[in-house]
């Protein structure tokens, strides 16, 4: 698979930056609240599913479906009134799949402060009209990978 590097941002928090491209922004509503108070898990995960659906067509140039989700991390809980803003970056190609690194960032209700609380990398497959794997076209020129 094609893979390029992503940067580190866990040396310094304080400099951290979103990577990627920012596909999905949305505000976190108190009907998708847990037991705690906090945004659920899921209603998270499901953004970040939407934002690398998203990603996932543009670079397939067509229907792709997720087939797999790795090193999912809930970093900070999400709280009702916060806006998720979900950044995308296509990090590697296979034949039919892509490896989308996925991070989803809370900015703060009534503030401007920006924390990341999720990432996670999720494997798309680029799927035909029947459901069946199909080549991933070659990235545009300028585009990696
Ligand atoms: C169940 C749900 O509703 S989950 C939510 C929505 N997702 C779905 O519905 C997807 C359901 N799954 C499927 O339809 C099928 O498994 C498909 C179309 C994704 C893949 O079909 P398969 O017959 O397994 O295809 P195949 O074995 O050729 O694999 C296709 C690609 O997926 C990759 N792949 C398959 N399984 C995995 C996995 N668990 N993790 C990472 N990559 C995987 C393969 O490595 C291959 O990549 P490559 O062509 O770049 O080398």
């Amino acid at each position: 698979m094609d893979e390029v590097k992503t940067g580190d941002d866990t040396a310094d928090p304080a400099a951290a930056r979103p990577q990627g491209d920012l596909t999905v922004r949305t505000i976190a509503m108190p009907a998708d609240t847990n037991a705690n108070g906090d945004i659920f898990g899921g209603w998270v995960m499901s953004q970040m599913d939407q934002a690398g659906g998203i990603a996932g067509v543009e670079r397939a140039q067509g229907r792709v479906v997720t087939v797999a989700v790795d090193g999912m991390t809930f970093l900070r809980p999400v709280r009702v009134g916060d806006v998720l803003c979900v950044y995308t970056q296509v990090v590697g190609t296979g034949r039919t799949s892509m490896r989308i690194q996925i991070e989803a960032w809370a900015r703060r209700f009534r503030t401007q402060v920006r924390e990341k609380v999720t990432v996670g990398v999720f494997t798309f497959v680029a799927i035909d009209d029947e459901g069946r794997p199909r080549p991933i076209p070659p990235a545009a020129p300028g585009l990696s990978p």
